[in-house]
């Protein structure tokens, strides 16, 4: 018997090759056109492997049946691009092939298409014919459901579930939000936030109707230039203050001041701020944010309470607790300038027929008239205070350090005094009605002070003494009182 020949064996080899490569790109046509006569080419003794379930089928029918399947999934043609095939004999009867390639859905955002896919088929030479007993798909999915080849079906009820929620949430989000900006846009309180090198991030529109600004006028500007001097100081302190020693966290966090803030008209309003570092995962300061409460009422309130309490709500010159105030600060001031000030103690004399005669109503008038004519004879700087019914106290302050020269300036300025009052007074308890014509003097004592060598109440009423004698010596004068005792 005469053995084929080296060439010979060779050629059939290369037919095979080429017959079994055919079958394969027919294979893959058959399957990119969803071409129903594909399974004819499967062998009864048919079992596969889906790779993206991972599931090992025995059966040639099922094989079928979820090829089937494949195929309505995926209504439309495809394209299979074959990148790589390689063909290997097992035995003369049976030959796999190897192929990679990618798998053009027609949809192109579906999640399959340009991923690589590993695919095996095993051809059978069975009576005759290469059928396919083995055909095995490595999809780079995980989440196909049972019965999925392309993971379409579960990928996109995923995508959906997901969308749903997003949605959901995205309400939910979107609601939160606007209850949030309802809290703070329509809340009284400014609330705001600047970044570390203080540019206002945000503004909330109380600060409209608080300053008049649009958040358009002051978001992108340094808060700086939006503050006075003074105000501008008193935030770099509470930063400077946040920035040595953090507060422990929780709602006392917050470093609290007042300040007074400039308006667009130019007026000011008494804000009382609540600032907090922002810190970033590190402990950075990254910003800062807080509220601005209105506090003006609260402040002209206050205001109001401070001066019915330190002034007399008549002549609404200094009561007595605000002249011993001012009398021990002046005390304090010459104690270490050595220069001597004054109390002039004055009393009206006879004013007491003034009320009998014209009514009390009249006595005030006069009362009122007194008051601003002492402050009209001395500076801004001293106090002038009614310390009872028709008794006034003027203080003065920085005198010269020697005793006879502040002797003669505080009797002068007693003596200005003496005589301002002295005037005729025109009085009329309203404006339509007829004024009566009133003369009243006073009497007036002088005591001087220098530093602390007495008290305040020994220094009082040596200058009441004084007054008292200018009375006896005949009422509008000036009497010196005795030097203090030692
Ligand atoms: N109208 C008015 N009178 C007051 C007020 N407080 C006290 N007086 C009156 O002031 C008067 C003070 O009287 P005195 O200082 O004792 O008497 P005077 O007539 O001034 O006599 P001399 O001081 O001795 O010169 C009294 O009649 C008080 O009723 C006040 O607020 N308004």
């Amino acid at each position: 018997m005469q053995l084929p020949s080296q060439t010979a064996i060779s050629h059939v080899q290369q037919e095979r090759e080429c017959m079994i490569r055919g079958l394969f790109h027919e294979y893959i046509d058959m399957y990119a056109s969803r071409d129903d006569r594909l399974t004819t080419r499967f062998s009864q003794n048919f079992t596969g492997f889906t790779g993206s379930w991972g599931r090992l089928i025995h059966d040639r029918d099922e094989w079928i049946r979820i090829t089937r399947q494949d195929f309505e999934q995926v209504p439309g043609p495809i394209r299979m691009e074959v990148t790589d095939v390689s063909l290997q004999d097992l035995c003369n009867e049976v030959v796999s092939v190897a192929a990679t390639l990618r798998i053009h859905l027609p949809n192109d955002a579906d999640l399959m298409a340009n991923h690589m896919t590993r695919l095996v088929l095993v051809f059978r030479l069975e009576a005759g014919a290469w059928m396919i007993t083995h055909c095995s798909y490595s999809v780079p999915f995980h989440s196909a459901s049972d019965d999925e080849i392309y993971p379409i079906r579960s990928l996109q009820q995923q995508n959906r579930a997901l969308q749903a929620l997003v949605a959901e949430r995205t309400r939910e989000l979107q609601e939160s939000q606007a209850f949030y900006r309802l809290l703070t846009e329509d809340a009284e309180d400014v609330h705001w936030q600047m970044d570390r090198d203080f540019i206002v991030t945000y503004i909330s529109p109380a600060d409209e109707r608080l300053r008049g600004f649009q958040a358009a006028e002051v978001v992108g500007r340094p808060v700086f230039e939006l503050l006075t001097e003074e105000a501008g100081a008193l935030v770099k302190h509470a930063i400077n203050l946040s920035a040595q020693k953090a507060l422990p966290a929780g709602p006392t966090s917050f470093r609290k001041f007042e300040m007074q803030q400039l308006c667009k008209d130019g007026s000011l309003v008494w804000g009382e701020v609540l600032v907090k570092p922002d810190l970033n995962a590190k402990g950075e300061v990254v910003g800062y944010h807080g509220i601005t409460r209105n506090v003006t009422e609260r402040k002209r309130l206050e205001e109001q309470v401070r001066q019915l309490a330190f002034h007399d709500t008549l002549t609404n010159l200094a009561n007595r607790r605000l002249l011993l105030e001012h009398l021990d600060q002046a005390m304090g001031e010459s104690k270490r300038s050595h220069h001597y000030g004054a109390v002039i103690y004055l009393d009206l004399d006879n004013f007491k027929p003034l009320n009998d005669i014209h009514g009390h109503g009249m006595g005030d008038l006069l009362l009122i008239e007194v008051g601003a004519r002492l402050k009209g004879c001395v500076r801004g700087a001293d106090t002038v205070a009614r310390i009872g019914g028709d008794e006034f106290v003027v203080l003065l302050r920085t005198l010269p350090p020697q005793l006879d020269e502040a002797c003669v300036q505080a009797i002068a300025v007693a003596e200005k005094i003496r005589g301002c009052l002295a005037e005729r007074y025109v009085l009329r308890s309203a404006p339509d009605a007829s004024a009566i014509e009133h003369a009243c003097t006073a009497s007036i004592g002088v005591a001087l002070f220098c530093g602390r060598d007495e008290t305040a109440d020994s220094l009082m009423q040596r200058a009441d003494q004084a007054m008292y004698q200018a009375k006896e010596n005949g009422r509008n004068r000036v009497q010196l009182a005795l030097t203090a005792k030692k």
